[in-house]
C-alpha cells in the first residue's frame, strides 16, 4: 500500500536513451548480422535512428535499409538476439548522473520499475551488469507481455508489480513512445530527450538533464 504514502511516487523508466546509452552495442550485433547477409555495416548514428520499438523491429529496419526487406525476419531476430547477447555491455554504458540520481530517488521513498521495448532478457544482463538492478523491483520488457509501448499495457503491468497505481506514478523516457503509453494509462509523463528514434513533441515536463529529476518529481501535484 506504498501508493497511499504522501509523496511516494511510483517511478517507471524507460531504458535505451533514458537510463542507458546501448546503441554502440546494439549497432555491433546488428551489423554482424548485415555481415552475415554480406552487407556493409550500417553508421552507428543510423542504428541509433533505428531503436526504440524493440529489437524485432530494429532488426527489421537494418534489413530494409540494406536491401534486404525479403530476409526471413522470425531467423535473423534470433540469429540478431544471439549476436547482441555477445556484445550487451561492451560499449553500453548508463549515462551521467544516473545511478546517483536513482539512489536519490530511492532514498526520497519513491519505488522505481522499468517500461522498455527492449526484450526482457538482455534488459536484465544489462542492468545487472552496470549494477543498476538493485533499484528496481519491476522489470517490464518489450517481450514480457503480447504488447509494448506506445500500448499501455506493460506501463500500467510495471506500476501494477509495483504496488502502484496510474494516479500516482510517472513514466520517464526519451521518445515518443514513452509519452504515447504514458497518455494511453493516464500516467504523468517527463521527457527527457535524446539522440535516439522517435522524438516526443510534448510530455507534461519536459527536463534537459537525468539530475533535475529529484526535484521536479518533488514538484509535481
Ligand atoms: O527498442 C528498444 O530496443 C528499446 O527501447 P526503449 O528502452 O527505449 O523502450
Ligand atoms: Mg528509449
Amino acid at each position: 500500500m506504498t501508493d497511499r504514502i504522501p509523496g511516494v511516487r511510483h517511478l517507471i523508466f524507460d531504458l535505451d536513451g533514458t537510463l542507458v546509452d546501448s546503441a554502440p552495442d546494439l549497432a555491433t550485433a546488428l551489423n554482424g548480422l548485415l555481415a552475415e547477409f554480406g552487407k556493409p555495416a550500417l553508421a552507428e548514428s543510423t542504428v541509433r535512428s533505428m531503436v526504440g520499438d524493440g529489437a524485432g523491429v530494429l532488426v527489421q529496419r537494418g534489413l530494409a535499409a540494406s536491401g534486404l526487406a525479403d530476409a526471413d525476419q522470425p531467423a535473423a531476430l534470433k540469429r540478431f538476439l544471439a549476436l547482441y547477447r555477445d556484445c550487451l555491455i561492451d560499449r553500453t554504458r548508463a549515462y551521467p548522473d544516473v545511478e546517483a540520481t536513482l539512489e536519490r530517488l530511492q532514498e526520497a521513498g519513491h519505488k522505481l520499475g522499468i517500461c522498455t521495448n527492449k526484450p526482457y532478457d538482455p534488459t536484465l544482463r544489462i542492468l545487472a551488469a552496470l549494477k543498476l538492478d538493485r533499484f528496481f523491483g519491476s522489470v517490464i520488457g518489450g517481450d514480457s507481455l503480447p504488447k509494448r509501448k506506445p500500448d499501455p499495457e506493460p506501463l500500467l503491468a510495471a506500476i501494477e508489480r509495483l504496488g502502484g497505481s496510474a494516479a500516482n506514478a510517472v513514466m520517464i523516457g526519451d521518445s515518443a513512445n514513452d509519452v504515447l503509453c504514458a497518455r494511453a494509462a493516464a500516467v504523468t509523463a517527463v521527457l527527457i530527450p535524446s539522440d535516439y528514434g522517435n522524438p516526443a513533441e510534448d510530455a507534461d515536463l519536459k527536463l534537459a538533464r537525468f539530475a533535475e529529476l529529484p526535484a521536479a518529481i518533488a514538484r509535481l501535484p
